[in-house]
């Protein structure tokens, strides 16, 4: 078992080919203790790949992989215990109430708690988190796409889990439960210390609730770094728009404190301030635009 302050997630080298389809082509990442990171990349990448090895539902090709401390290969059931996972795909479970199959679920977690984390979570509580305390009597097939993606995350939240693994977990939700979700992501991170990866192809999302973004693209990571940093990098220099004398202006800066300092302190009567920073979006699309291409840019430090 690791070190505290060991990586929740080290991974050098690791490859994974489908037949003669090379998908994962030599990745190295580290999550550490306490942050929260979204892997991100095209169709294809082979983000769900790569969490199914970390997860121990895959087996690679080549590589080191250490999730906790153990191999996933080798991982036991109180290794798993210690994990909570939302899988990209639906079990199908139709016929089960809502919240009895979540009580069912949540037990298996009972044998792994300790005083200082109570395994598992009381199933009112799972309910109450995700919204879905007003459908624990129906059945599984009555629950809408949402609901049912809802569902998927009090599952992996139901352990109490060290580490919480999602794959494009708000796929199909509303903003508002968006919005909860990525509050929820907050809370565990805040409350429990819960190491988070998840997926997404939301960009606004992943600025919103990583620390730090990972992108995967043409089978290796080719950026690396918070949302913010990995959009100035690329996306190039940030805008500010303000209006003085009846006249609008607009200067493009690296450092828009700075500037903003030094206009108000120097012009008077500034209106209208506005700072526009570069976009996570455009960087992402600048980065695999390159690759598709075949001259790839590589942001990591
Ligand atoms: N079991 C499998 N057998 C063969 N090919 C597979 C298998 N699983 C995935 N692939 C292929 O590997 C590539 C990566 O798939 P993966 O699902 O990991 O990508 P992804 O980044 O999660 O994509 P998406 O954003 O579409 O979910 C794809 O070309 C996919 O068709």
């Amino acid at each position: 078992m690791g070190h505290r302050a060991d990586p929740a997630i080290a991974v050098a080298g690791l490859r994974k080919a489908y037949g003669d389809r090379t998908v994962l082509d030599g990745i190295d990442l580290e999550v550490a203790q306490g942050e929260v990171v979204a892997l991100l990349g095209p169709n294809g990448a082979g983000k769900t790949t790569t969490v199914e090895i970390v997860e121990g539902f895959r087996r690679r090709d080549a590589g080191d992989v250490r999730v906790l401390g153990v191999d996933p290969e080798r991982g036991d059931d109180a290794w798993r215990a210690r994990i909570g996972v939302v899988l990209q795909s639906w079990r199908d479970h139709r016929r089960w109430r809502v919240g009895e199959l979540l009580g069912q679920l949540a037990d298996a977690y009972r044998p792994y708690g300790t005083p200082d984390r109570p395994r598992p979570r009381p199933v009112d509580e799972l309910l109450a988190r995700v919204g879905l305390t007003d459908v624990a009597d129906q059945r599984m097939a009555t629950l809408s796409g949402g609901q049912r993606r809802r569902f998927d995350v009090a599952v992996g939240l139901a352990g109490r889990p060290d580490l919480l693994i999602l794959d494009e977990p708000t796929a199909g939700l509303d903003p508002a439960a968006r919005r909860e979700f990525h509050e929820l992501v907050h809370e565990v991170v805040d409350l429990d210390g819960t190491v988070v990866l998840l997926t997404t192809h939301d960009l606004a999302e992943a600025e919103n609730v990583a620390d730090r973004i990972l992108l995967l693209a043409g089978g290796r990571i080719v950026a690396d770094g918070s949302p913010a940093a990995v959009a100035r990098d690329v996306a190039g220099p940030s805008e500010v728009r303000w209006a003085s004398g009846g006249q609008r202006h607009v200067h493009s800066t690296h450092d828009p404190v700075a500037f903003t300092r030094e206009l108000l302190a120097t012009t008077p009567e500034v209106t209208d301030l506005e700072v526009a920073h570069a976009s996570l979006e455009d960087a992402y699309l600048e980065i695999v635009r390159r690759h598709e291409a075949g001259q790839p840019l590589e942001v990591t430090r």
